[in-house]
């Protein structure tokens, strides 16, 4: 028994950048296609530890489908995924359980069970993959209901009680339930009004520097991607086509990155700055 609980935590050596940050994910040579329609060919992708990552690109570029592939819920042609330096094709079925508690997903609807309470939702996965006393995992969904900015009562409310801004950050507090190291948040910000938007990306920027989370953000929010993201991928013809800071996205040629953030929108954000 010791052994196996050796064994579950038991992850990789990742490898790690110029300056020592460890490579969380890192994705080779993946290929996806649906039938004959080839969506991804040969992308790779490393995402740092402690980075804000946002994903853009043109609607249907694939970006849902990159994110679904790199969390393992959709099928590749080719491409190796690694986590924290362990190849997840490769892992045991212990370590596979390991590399999934480390990392947390926000989907772009807040998904969260309608019939259960913020409480209860966001004891979703400490039930599937911890063993813990309920006073325990009440208390420690109290934390995370704290973390994400919600007041207490909150705790007891349904979805269908909570504005579009709680969802996201009830869905948030899922996402961190079991303290994961990457978080994936699909249009984190859709759907939200702008004042909204702006404090749900403040708690991402605060997280991350409390925390040291790493977040993979797909956002067409042109705030977000200025105000929050450390570093900018760019998905167009089945791959990252342009990657860097959002000074490197102001400077590039590329012709959608150019009309994406020399946009009238955009070239009022690059004003405000
Ligand atoms: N299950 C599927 N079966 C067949 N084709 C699919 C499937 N899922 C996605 N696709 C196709 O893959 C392509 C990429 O879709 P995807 O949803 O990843 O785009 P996206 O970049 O996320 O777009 P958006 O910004 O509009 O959400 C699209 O052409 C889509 O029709």
């Amino acid at each position: 028994m010791a052994n196996q609980s050796h064994e579950h935590f038991k992850l990789g050596v990742p490898k790690t950048d110029e300056e020592g940050r460890e490579c969380i994910l890192e994705a080779r040579n993946i290929s996806v296609a649906f039938g004959t329609h080839q969506v991804l060919k040969s992308l790779d992708l490393d995402i740092w530890r402690g980075e804000i990552l946002g994903f853009v690109g043109a609607s249907g570029a694939g970006k849902s489908v990159l994110l679904r592939t790199v969390l393992q819920l959709s099928a590749r042609q080719e491409g190796t995924i690694k986590i924290l330096g362990i190849d997840y094709d490769t892992a045991t079925p212990r370590q596979r359980i390991a590399l999934d508690m480390r990392l947390g997903v926000l989907f772009q609807h807040g998904a969260l069970f309608s019939a259960l309470t913020v409480l209860e939702n966001i004891q979703v996965p400490m039930r599937e993959y911890l063993d813990l006393p309920q006073a325990l995992m009440d208390e420690l969904a109290l934390v995370k209901i704290e973390l994400v900015g919600l007041r207490p009562e909150t705790a007891s409310l349904y979805p269908s009680e909570l504005s579009g801004g709680m969802i996201k950050r009830a869905a948030l507090a899922r996402a961190l339930a079991l303290d994961p190291d990457l978080v994936f948040l699909d249009e984190p910000t859709s759907g939200l009004d702008p004042i909204s938007a702006a404090e749900f990306d403040e708690l991402i920027a605060k997280l991350r520097d409390t925390l040291g989370l790493t977040v993979y953000m797909v956002t067409h929010d042109l705030d977000s991607l200025f105000s929050v993201c450390d570093r900018i991928a760019v998905l167009g013809n089945k791959k990252i086509i342009v990657e860097g800071t959002i000074k490197d996205m102001l400077a590039s040629d590329e012709p959608w990155v150019r009309s994406y953030f020399h946009g009238k929108r955009a070239r009022s954000l690059v004003r405000a700055k």
